[in-house]
């Protein structure tokens, strides 16, 4: 696996890859890779024929106070996961070539990155709006992969892969979770023993409440029952815990078809977000 850092490096790569007539496949990632993105990159080698994974901390993505100094940085074995997946190039870029002296463009998709994580994180979406168009035209791939556990950054790269004509497969891939049903995500290695256990609150009351919507119990109590839960269960905030379009993410106040979960809630210094399907 080559590990690149450098536009022209990757250009010239980019271009070897083309002659030998190979589809390419893109798993966007900011590192500290577990099963989830593990799991990307499989469905990526299942429908490309060289998968690129990027790494990449973005600065822009991250709101004043937030854990970017303390984001799990371990590139080394990053690489040796990949490699040993068959991924063919690691796009590793430095700072600067993402983000150049003078850099004055800014990608906002505006509707659909407002609210849910939008409202609690004001600027994330256009950070990830932004670092996600330059990477598409970086490596400018058949396909690239993203996770449903960030359901409304799916929603937003799709709304702005069709909006600015980027033309390959936008692909979403289902979470992947432990045994108990926790997400995985790199920030669940900020969590204690304890707030560790406490946290399948989460996906327990997601469970919980989207069988009961289904069922046809008033959603409104639901999910304030639900919130309460979490507050309960070791969680200290909810930032959000609601009902929206699976499409649209348009706010739900009763059980449609394509109704879908969505939560972000803070356990110690942690704080975790979960979707899941209502059928
Ligand atoms: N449990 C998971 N199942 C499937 N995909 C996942 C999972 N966790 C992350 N991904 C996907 O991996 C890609 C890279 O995500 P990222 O590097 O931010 O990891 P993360 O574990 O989501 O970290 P974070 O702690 O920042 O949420 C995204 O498309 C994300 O949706
Ligand atoms: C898509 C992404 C790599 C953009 O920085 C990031 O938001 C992530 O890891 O989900
Ligand atoms: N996993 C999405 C990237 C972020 O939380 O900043």
């Amino acid at each position: 696996m080559q590990i690149v850092r450098q536009l022209d490096p990757l250009r010239n790569a980019l271009a070897e890859f083309r002659a030998a007539g190979l589809t390419i496949g893109l798993v966007p990632t900011m590192g500290a890779l577990h099963a989830g993105h593990m799991r990307l990159v499989e469905v990526a080698q299942s429908q490309c024929d060289a998968v690129i994974a990027s790494i990449f901390v973005n600065p822009t993505q991250f709101g004043e106070g937030e854990d970017l100094d303390a984001y799990p940085r371990q590139e080394a074995a990053d690489a040796a996961l990949l490699e040993a997946a068959g991924v063919k190039l690691l796009w590793a870029p430095t700072a600067d070539q993402v983000y150049p002296p003078g850099y004055a463009t800014n990608v906002s998709v505006s509707g659909i990155s407002d609210g849910l994580c939008g409202a609690a994180r004001p600027g994330h979406f256009d950070g990830v709006a932004t670092v996600v168009a330059k990477l598409f035209n970086q490596v400018r791939p058949d396909a690239a992969f993203f996770g449903e556990k960030d359901y409304q950054q799916l929603a937003v790269i799709r709304r702005m892969a069709r909006d600015l004509d980027f033309s390959h497969e936008i692909v979403g891939v289902p979470t992947v979770r432990d045994a108990d049903g926790l997400a995985l995500s790199s920030r669940n290695a900020y969590l204690t023993a304890e707030e560790r256990a406490d946290a399948v609150a989460l996906p327990e009351t997601m469970q919980e409440a989207a069988t009961a919507i289904a069922a046809g119990s008033p959603v409104a109590d639901i999910l304030s029952d639900a919130k309460a839960r979490l507050l309960r269960s070791g969680f200290h905030k909810v930032d959000y815990f609601e009902l929206r379009d699976a499409d649209t993410l348009a706010l739900l106040d009763d059980f449609t078809r394509s109704a879908r979960l969505l939560a972000a809630a803070h356990i110690g210094r942690t704080r975790l977000i979960d979707n899941i399907p209502v059928s």
